[in-house]
C-alpha cells in the first residue's frame, strides 16, 4: 500500500516515558479527528491540536509506495555507526490509519524499537514495542491497553483517574499548549502531586526550540 507521510525528521522525543531518547519521527498524513484545516477547527472533535499534519510536504515527507521504502526512508536518518537501538516514533495525524503490519516488519527488519503516539479510536496491529494512547473527549476510545496513557488536560473537565482502570504500564498528564499553557501546566502539577500514580509529560522540544 501506499503511505502518505507528511515529514520524516530525527530529534529527541520530546514528551512522556521517553522523552530525551533520539528518535526518528514518522509523521502520517491525515487524521480522523480533525480535517487539520483551521477552518474546521471548531467544528472538530479534537480541537487543541498543535500540528500540521496536512499533506505529504514536510520534510523527508511524500507518498511511498511500499512499506520498504517509507522504512529505508526512516533508517537513512539514524546516524551511521551512532550505536544505540534505533527508534521511530509513528504519529501525525493518526497513525493507526496507515500504519500496518508490513510497516512494522519493515522498521523491524532494520533494528528499529516501534513506538507510536496515538488517539486510540484505531485498533492498532500487533508487534508495536511501544504505544502510547492520548485518548480524546468526545472520541470513541476504542484501545484500553499499552505502554503509556498519555491524558492532555484540561479536557472537558474530565477527571484523568476516570482512566486508571485501563491496562497501561505508565500513566501521564500533559499540559495543553496554548494560550492557557501556564496555568494547565500548573494544574498538571498539583493532579500529579494528589494522585501520585501520575507522572507529568512536558513537551521539552518545545522549551527546548527543537522539532
Ligand atoms: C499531534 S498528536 C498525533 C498522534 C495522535 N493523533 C494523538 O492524538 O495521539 C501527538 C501528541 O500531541 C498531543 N497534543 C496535540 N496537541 C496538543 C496540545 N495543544 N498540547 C499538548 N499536547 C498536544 C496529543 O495528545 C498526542 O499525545
Ligand atoms: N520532539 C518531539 N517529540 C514529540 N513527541 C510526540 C510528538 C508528536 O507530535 O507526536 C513530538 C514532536 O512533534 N516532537
Ligand atoms: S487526534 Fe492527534 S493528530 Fe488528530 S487532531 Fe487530535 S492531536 Fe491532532
Ligand atoms: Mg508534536
Amino acid at each position: 500500500m501506499t503511505y502518505k507521510v507528511k515529514e520524516i525528521f530525527y530529534t529527541l522525543q520530546g514528551e512522556g516515558t521517553h522523552a530525551g531518547r533520539p528518535a526518528v519521527f514518522c509523521r502520517f498524513s491525515s487524521c480522523n479527528l480533525w480535517t487539520g484545516r483551521e477552518a474546521d477547527r471548531e467544528r472538530a472533535i479534537c480541537k487543541f491540536c498543535d500540528t500540521d499534519f496536512v499533506g505529504t510536504d514536510g520534510e523527508g515527507g511524500g507518498k511511498f509506495a511500499d512499506a520498504q521504502t517509507l522504512a529505508e526512508a526512516v533508517a537513512a536518518k539514524w546516524p551511521v555507526n551512532g550505536g544505540g537501538r534505533p527508534m521511530v516514533v509513528c504519529t501525525g495525524g493518526e497513525p493507526l490509519l496507515q500504519l500496518d503490519p508490513a510497516a512494522i516488519a519493515a522498521f523491524h527488519e532494520r533494528g528499529f524499537y516501534v513506538a507510536v503516539e496515538t488517539n486510540g479510536t484505531v485498533a492498532p496491529p500487533p508487534d508495536i514495542d511501544w504505544l502510547c494512547v492520548s485518548p480524546k473527549i468526545g472520541s470513541d476510545l476504542i484501545v484500553h491497553e499499552g505502554q503509556e496513557l498519555k491524558f492532555v488536560v484540561p479536557q472537558g473537565g474530565v477527571d484523568p483517574t476516570t482512566f486508571e482502570h485501563l491496562d497501561f504500564e505508565s500513566f501521564r498528564v500533559q499540559p495543553m499548549d496554548g494560550p492557557d499553557a501556564a496555568a494547565n501546566t500548573e494544574l498538571a502539577v498539583k493532579f500529579c502531586l494528589d494522585h501520585p500514580l501520575w507522572q507529568l509529560s512536558l513537551q521539552t522540544h518545545k522549551h527546548l526550540g527543537i522539532p
